[in-house]
């Protein structure tokens, strides 16, 4: 119809309608076509006679496959699509076989609430025939062996999005278009809960005992725990299975499959593992580990070793992961991290948990820190190539990436401080435990209602200077972060080959301890290789690899406090964001390379006089501190502190050199 016929000239009662939109018109009588019958004749009609037809109309199949007919994939050719997803279902169907029944479940594609247009719902293999079907039973039937378990396969972020909503509730779309999701009772990792296999292998080659993070358990047990976790899986209609890869350095890439029961966790895997192509996929094969993820479902305490309703159990000789009583997502991810701190070193490829980033002419940087130091805020810089936030390799060659994704912490987080993380959260991040608007669904990042460690996981693609693929040549600069709620280390430090190890080894930062009244006193956290809690051998042996690798490049280390100025948390402030940029940005340029330095008392750091863009007395503490008897206390204290953490390391050699470990030893506080 012409726009002009809305309006009141049409003999509906002399209403005059002010201009400007047209207001839709009910056809009345007047609009009749000479078969009587009321028509919107706004355009053709669609080519379908029921409803179901429609919607069947609305979706055309997924591009399928590999180009037949080129090179590498002719192999491929001789199987068809029908016999690959055959054998990719007798390859998920052995994962979530039961080891002591001879039956399990049938396996089956696709989402078992897909309703065919013949009306029948099981099974729901993308065309349901019944040869998809695949059954590892040949002996006993029990109930398991009747049913059928639905597997969503690698499903996109729209289709995962549609599950979450329908079935997990927590699950919203938020302003920004990402999913707003919950994780539960849990919203952190729980390393007090984390088994690793005790076997004659493991026995010898993993670090055991005081301050390891690696608490045993025997085979036995994880056989249990296993058993109750694909028991579990099997036990629902339907399961997600991510079938990805870690590692962006081609030579030294994992295959990884993780079987999970929430939408949330394969959306969380998805953006955080590299994800393969198509046709990377069709030729995935077996996986090199598999995570079984029943976050839902709690342990069993009456089973030896387990101390909670949590328990996350690594089985490296198996190579499985199992998640019985935690929904936390993060969990996953640091779980494979533990497993490349394992089997990296074996290639003498030293792992790290660094952020990383490469500037315009190739220089590379690594950021060191433990949890919420600046690690993500500090790697996506705009004027730098992100390579990475969280989890790298340093290989003979360079760096690379282990993860496809980022995982920022988003408490507090404003548009202005760090933009392209912002910006990132769009549709496909997953928005882990925020609190949004019930109604305009506008995330206020400010609220800590569920928890402070709120989360935005999004592939890296979503930073739009992210270097694809995420590897680079050797690192220039290996920065230690440390947000210090004490307020005495330096803002920057430059450190010599020795003190990096020192403070490598240390792995100190200071946190305010919770919300608990009256509790204002900050708390040191000293955390081996800024990551204790994910490393799998000694500390020494990747203090070793790094010592090694920083002086055959030459890099240079750093120490930048990214926590208090003028105080302790109470008096002084956390430094200012924009302050701690420019410091980064002074050290990958070069210039803070060539700035004057004066050295301090007890750590004997060497700290620059002047840094373009910062007030010059922030730069030694003692200035910025009014009670200069409180700092030297506190200072001293600190000392005290770094001094007793370092005691259990006093006794292990560092690297065949017998002289770094002395230099190494000498370069901590001295008073
Ligand atoms: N001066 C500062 N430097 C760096 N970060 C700061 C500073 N002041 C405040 N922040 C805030 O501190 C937090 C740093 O968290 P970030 O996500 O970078 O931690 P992370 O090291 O990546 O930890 P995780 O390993 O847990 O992911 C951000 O919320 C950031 O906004
Ligand atoms: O693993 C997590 O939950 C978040 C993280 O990056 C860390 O704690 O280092
Ligand atoms: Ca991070
Ligand atoms: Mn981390």
């Amino acid at each position: 119809m012409s726009a002009g016929n809305g309006n009141a000239t049409n003999g509906d009662g002399g209403f005059s309608f002010p201009k400007g939109p047209v207001m839709p018109k009910i056809t009345t009588g007047a609009a009749k076509r000479g078969n009587g019958i009321c028509h919107d004749d706004s355009g053709p009609t669609v080519n379908a006679t029921t409803i179901d037809e429609l919607h069947s109309l609305q979706k055309k199949r997924s591009a399928p496959t590999t180009p037949i007919n080129q090179g590498a994939a002719a192999a491929f050719a001789a199987v068809s699509e029908e016999e690959r997803q055959k054998i990719q279902l007798q390859s998920i169907s052995a994962s979530l076989a039961s080891l002591t029944r001879d039956s399990g479940p049938k396996v089956v594609r696709g989402d078992p609430a897909e309703k065919k247009t013949d009306g029948s719902t099981t099974p729901a293999y993308a065309h349901g025939q019944h040869h998809s079907i695949f059954s590892p039973a040949t002996g006993a039937v029990s109930d398991s062996s009747l049913k059928f378990t639905h597997v969503l396969y690698n499903l996109s972020p729209a289709e995962l999005y549609e599950q979450a909503i329908k079935y997990e509730k927590g699950s919203f779309i938020t302003s920004n278009g990402a999913l707003a999701t919950l994780s539960g009772a849990k919203t952190g990792r729980a390393p007090r809960d984390k088994r690793v296999v005790r076997d004659a292998t493991t026995e010898d080659e993993l670090w055991w005992g005081k301050g390891s993070p690696n608490i045993e358990m025997d085979e036995h047990t994880f056989m249990v725990n296993r058993e109750r976790a694909v028991d579990y899986l099997n036990s629902l209609e339907k399961v997600f299975v991510n079938d990805q890869y870690l590692n962006w350095d081609p030579e030294n890439r994992i295959k990884v499959r993780i079987v999970s029961a929430r939408a949330y966790h394969s959306l969380f895997m998805h953006n955080m593992c590299i994800r393969p192509t198509q046709e990377e996929l069709e030729s995935f094969g077996t996986p090199d580990f598999t995570i079984y993820n029943a976050g839902q479902f709690p342990c069993n305490r009456y089973t030896h070793y387990m101390t909670s309703s949590t328990s996350v159990d690594l089985n490296l000789a198996r190579r499985e992961m199992v998640i019985l009583g935690t929904q936390y997502a993060g969990e996953m991810k640091k779980g494979l991290f533990s497993v490349m701190h394992y089997l990296m070193p074996k290639r003498r490829i030293l792992s790290l948990h660094s952020g990383c980033n490469m500037g315009k002419d190739g220089d590379v940087a690594l950021f060191f820190g433990l949890s919420g130091t600046g690690k993500t805020t500090l790697s996506t810089d705009h004027n730098r190539y992100l390579i990475g936030d969280d989890e790298h390799c340093w290989t003979e060659t360079g760096v690379s990436n282990i993860e496809g994704g980022c995982y920022a912490k988003c408490v507090d987080l404003s548009k202005e401080k760090e933009p392209d993380i912002w910006n990132a959260i769009k549709f496909g991040t997953v928005l882990e435990n925020v609190v949004f608007d019930e109604h305009t669904r506008e995330v206020d990042y400010s609220d800590k209602s569920v928890t402070e460690n709120t989360r935005a996981a999004y592939p890296i693609e979503f930073i739009p200077n992210a270097k694809i693929p995420c590897v680079g040549p050797h690192p220039t600069n290996v920065i230690l972060l440390a947000c210090d709620a004490f307020g005495v280390l330096p803002p920057v430090s430059k450190l010599n080959l020795a003190q990096t190890m020192y403070h490598f080894i240390s792995g100190y930062t200071a946190l305010v301890a919770g919300t608990e009244d009256g509790i204002k006193e900050p708390t040191a956290t000293f955390s081996a290789c800024f990551g204790a809690a994910f490393i799998m051998l000694h500390p020494t042996k990747y203090a070793a690899m790094l010592a090694e690798k920083m002086k055959t490049q030459g890099a240079t280390g750093w120490l930048v406090n990214t926590g208090w100025s003028g105080g302790s948390y109470g008096v002084g402030n956390r430094i200012k964001l924009a302050y701690t940029r420019k410091i980064i940005d002074a050290i990958h340029s070069g210039s803070l390379l060539k700035a004057n330095y004066k050295k301090t008392e007890i750590f004997g750091f060497e700290i620059p006089t002047e840094i373009e863009g910062i007030p010059s007395e922030i730069l030694d503490p003692i200035n910025a501190w009014s009670d200069k008897k409180a700092h030297k206390e506190t200072l001293v204290k600190l000392g005290g502190l770094f001094k007793k953490n370092f005691e259990v390391f006093a006794n292990h050699k560092i690297g065949v050199d017998g002289k770094l470990t002395e230099e190494i030893l000498a370069a901590g506080p001295i008073f």
